[in-house]
């Protein structure tokens, strides 16, 4: 078992930030493997925080709490407390679709509609808010310049998405995102499809959107937590083992294991 203090909240110059999220206690099931057990973190409001660790270890699994992505499938179970501005999101009687709309989600490939560039952004805003047409406009403009991307298709919105490389897929998908406004954004190993050029794109851009959104990141790529990551939390066989500042994790881990991990003993 991890050492219980070294699963509290480090000290650390972030710690003081409000979190975003609280998650408590908690226990996540496929049927009868225990994917997650006893995970407590918080989630800061506007900072990004990496979750690392070995294959199957449950960082996945975390980002699919928090959406509650679990629901369609049967067997599939979540115990504990996971608290959106004090709200228990993992509650039977949560609103789902008010849930998806405060935390959006990029996944590992890009996964653009088969419908245009405008298209793409405007549709989860209209299953949310009735805009008129010049303020649907405006909104696509926005979200497509806030994902770095305006620049690159402003004169093709209507062409279609899939006619897009995979980076600006993928920056797609983030305007997708932050168009319908949520207040956190889950990336499950954004960049791990992506060449070098595009994965910088995207890291300059998830430290530019945790200026309005509490972000998690899921990767496999020490020096990419480094980079985009003001947190870092380590996770073990269903365990979280140590949460600190970026830092902190990187120069003087406090567990032995997290130290093995980051320096490639395994994993
Ligand atoms: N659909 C599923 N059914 C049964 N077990 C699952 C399912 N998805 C994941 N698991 C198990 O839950 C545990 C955590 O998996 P998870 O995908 O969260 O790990 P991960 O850390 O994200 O791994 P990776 O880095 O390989 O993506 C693993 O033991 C995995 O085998």
């Amino acid at each position: 078992m991890p050492d219980a203090a070294a699963r509290m909240e480090p000290i650390s110059r972030t710690a003081s930030a409000a979190p975003r999220i609280a998650v408590r206690d908690l226990d996540f099931y496929y049927g009868a493997t225990h994917a997650l057990k006893s995970v407590s973190i918080d989630f800061p409001d506007r900072q990004t925080t990496a979750m690392i660790g070995p294959s199957g270890c449950g960082k996945s699994t975390l980002l699919r709490v928090l959406n509650r992505m679990y629901d369609l499938y049967p067997g599939q179970r979540a115990e504990g407390e996971v608290l959106l501005d004090d709200e228990n999101i993992i509650d039977p009687g949560t609103d789902i679709n008010r849930l998806r709309r405060r935390v959006g989600m990029v996944f590992q490939k890009p996964t653009p509609f088969p419908k245009s560039i405008y298209e793409n952004v405007a549709f989860g805003v209209r299953l949310h808010e009735k805009l008129s047409r010049a303020a649907m406009d405006e909104r696509v403009e926005s979200s497509l310049a806030r994902a770095a991307l305006w620049d690159e298709v402003k004169d093709k919105l209507h062409a279609s998405a899939l006619a897009l490389s995979g980076g600006q897929q993928q920056r797609l998908c983030i305007a997708r995102t932050i168009a319908v406004r949520p207040q956190v954004i889950l990336l499950d190993e954004p960049t791990s499809a992506l060449d070098p050029i595009s994965t910088l794109k995207i890291e300059q851009l998830i430290d530019e959107l945790k200026r309005d959104f509490t972000i998690l990141i899921v990767t496999h790529n020490m020096q990419q937590a480094g980079r985009c990551a003001d947190r870092v939390a380590f996770f073990y066989l269903g365990e979280l083992v140590e949460v600190a500042d970026a830092m902190q994790m990187f120069t003087a881990p406090r567990e032995r294991r997290t130290q093995e991990y980051i320096t490639g003993r395994f994993g």
